[in-house]
């Protein structure tokens, strides 16, 4: 009898490896001991409180933080112990996000994303400029947009050529830092519908930091708890909110952890 590719488990795929991972500033230690594996294909929420060290560990990660100590791996390669002309081959692997869209203001929005593909792909500048418009599309912006500098645009609109930014190079891996911070509860779904709907279609693996409830109950697959500098609890959304925490009981079934459950459910 032939077996339905649905009824195959999961292949045990890593993308992403952190073992030991130590994290210090100063006296300050951030992370000790932090292990953490992504899976190809998932989308996974790092949630924890503020200053528990979720941007830090993409930070490090994408290899710009370098640890105190531990190991990291993305798509099996320690980044940081690469020679340069193999890291950005790596490095083109993935595209990052990040919290303050960290978009070019002298450039137009067309400008900033055919920057990657000029520079890294070497694609001739008018090539760059029509492949940019196809990635604005892809990110829900209107053609227009395009002329646009930053500064013209909405906060919305500044996250989607963002992204745009982040798949100019077609990456595997997405790092998405607070996508839906700062924007309205409606262009937030919105951009949540627009990351599933890019990992359906594109087979991205996406690495998402959020305090936004919403967002963890209508995009992940599975959510990892930063707490006491490592990961408490990493699985289902469901499984990890029975995490025997105080903060994870106060973050996933207070007020608003259940008014995200309830909607979540509602929405299924
Ligand atoms: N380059 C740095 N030098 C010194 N301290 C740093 C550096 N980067 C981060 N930190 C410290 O590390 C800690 C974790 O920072 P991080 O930005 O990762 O927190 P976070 O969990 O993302 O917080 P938030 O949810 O508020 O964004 C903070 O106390 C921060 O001040």
């Amino acid at each position: 009898m032939n077996a339905s590719p649905a009824s195959l488990p999961p292949v045990a795929d890593d993308v992403i490896q952190v073992r030991g991972l130590v994290n210090r500033f100063g006296t300050q230690t951030v992370h000790e001991q932090l292990d953490l594996d992504v899976r190809r294909g998932e989308i996974i929420g790092i949630v924890g409180g503020s200053g528990t060290g979720k941007s830090v560990l993409l930070r490090t990660i994408v290899g710009l933080v370098r640890p105190t100590g531990g190991e990291v791996r993305v798509f099996g390669e320690d980044l940081l112990a690469l020679p340069a002309e193999r890291r950005s081959q790596v490095e083109r692997r993935f595209g990052v996000l990040f919290q303050s869209g960290a978009l070019f203001s002298s450039l137009t929005v067309a400008e900033n994303v055919a920057l990657p593909l000029v520079e890294h792909a070497r694609l001739p500048r008018t090539d760059a400029q029509r492949l940019a418009g196809v990635k604005l599309a892809l990110s829900g912006l209107p053609v227009d947009a395009g002329r646009k500098y930053p500064a013209q645009l909405s906060g919305g609109m500044i996250k989607r050529a963002a992204l745009a930014r982040a798949l100019a190079l077609d990456p595997e891996i997405l790092f998405l830092d607070e996508p839906t911070a700062g924007l309205d509860p409606i262009s937030a779904a919105a951009f949540d519908s627009l990351i599933v709907t890019l990992r359906d279609a594109l087979g991205l693996t996406v690495f998402l930091v959020t305090h936004d409830l919403d967002t963890l109950y209508s995009t992940c697959d599975r959510v990892a708890v930063l707490s006491q500098r490592r990961v408490l609890a990493v699985g289902p959304i469901d499984e990890v909110a029975r995490t025997d925490d105080a903060w994870v009981q106060a973050y996933f079934n207070g007020p608003r952890g259940r008014a995200a459950h309830g909607a979540a459910r509602q929405g299924d």
